[in-house]
């Protein structure tokens, strides 16, 4: 890939995304234009991969070709509006920030700019991440062939159309954070039976991620893989049935429509 890749912001996301991409060598670091306001961050990258980092948003936007902005949704438009007159026709404009829609977006580089929302979610520092894409009607097929190379770098892509991102927000852009808390709780429950607190998180987090493999792999319904750990008058449909008692599957349906209602309130600011 020839193009020259921008990052402005380089906290938890925008840090995972670029180190994602430099792992995969399909962008090598002298074409990696960097910027944030904490320079150590970039610094450390200059000295592990020779990226180029820059002194201001717009240099890394006059830079770039493909341009990431993984700043918080509360300053992204000023971020927008300062970068936009150095903005080439070509350049795409990736953002990341939850609630951001692409006219808001639009309203700040042009209508007339590539655009593409993305919602990954924190995996990505493991290169397991789960992204949205979605384009603009400017970006072409290849464009977004192009994006979706980069993204397929820190895991999955789904291409869906921005009605539905607030869903991808509950489902999978926040949900990491609600499944370290099932890890949690089910660590405190295994100590509470006497495992140690650091046998206890990998036990639990293995049999996560374990769950979620067999899931994706065997493509069963998620009821009968349940089934299949239930025996007949055994251990676990004892604890099915206090889950049910205590309303856990409603609680994660509130929870993630708390999160989509969210999102939905900040896309109309
Ligand atoms: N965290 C998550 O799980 C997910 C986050 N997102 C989205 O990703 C975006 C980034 O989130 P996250 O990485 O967690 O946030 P972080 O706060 O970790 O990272 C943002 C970085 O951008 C820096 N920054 C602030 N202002 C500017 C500026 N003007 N120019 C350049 N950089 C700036 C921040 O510095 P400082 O700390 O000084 O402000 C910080 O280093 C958000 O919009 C969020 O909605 C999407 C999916 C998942
Ligand atoms: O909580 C947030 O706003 C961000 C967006 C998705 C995950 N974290």
């Amino acid at each position: 890939m020839d193009q020259r890749i921008g990052f402005i912001g380089l906290g938890n996301m925008g840090n995972a995304i670029l180190q994602g991409i430099l792992a995969s060598n399909i962008v090598s670091g002298t074409q990696m234009y960097v910027y944030d306001p904490h320079p150590d961050k970039g610094q450390m990258l200059n000295q592990n991969y020779a990226i180029n980092n820059l002194d201001s948003a717009r240099e890394v936007a006059r830079e770039s070709d493909i341009v990431f902005v993984a700043v918080k949704p509360n300053v992204i438009v000023d971020v927008l509006s300062d970068i936009q007159k150095e903005l080439k026709k070509n350049t795409i404009v990736i953002s990341i920030a939850a609630g951001v829609t692409i006219k808001t977006i639009a309203k700040c580089v042009g209508y007339e700019q590539k655009i593409v929302r993305v919602m990954p979610n924190t995996p990505a520092l493991v290169n397991a991440a789960m992204c949205s894409i979605t384009p603009n009607t400017e970006v072409t097929n290849e464009e977004l062939s192009v994006v979706q190379q980069l993204l397929n770098c820190i895991g999955e892509t789904e291409v869906v159309s921005e009605d539905l991102i607030d869903a991808v927000i509950g489902a999978s852009g926040s949900s990491p954070a609600f499944v370290f808390m099932f890890i949690e709780a089910l660590a405190d429950g295994a100590v509470k039976g006497g495992l140690s607190r650091k046998q206890a998180y990998k036990f639990a987090a293995q049999a996560v991620l374990g769950s979620a493999k067999l899931l994706l792999e065997t493509g069963k319904h998620p009821g009968e893989l349940k089934d299949m750990v239930c025996s007949p008058a055994g251990t676990t449909i004892e604890g099915v049935q206090i889950l049910e008692a205590k309303g856990f599957r409603s609680a994660v349906i509130d929870a993630v429509e708390a999160t989509i209602k969210k999102s939905q309130i900040m896309a109309k600011d």
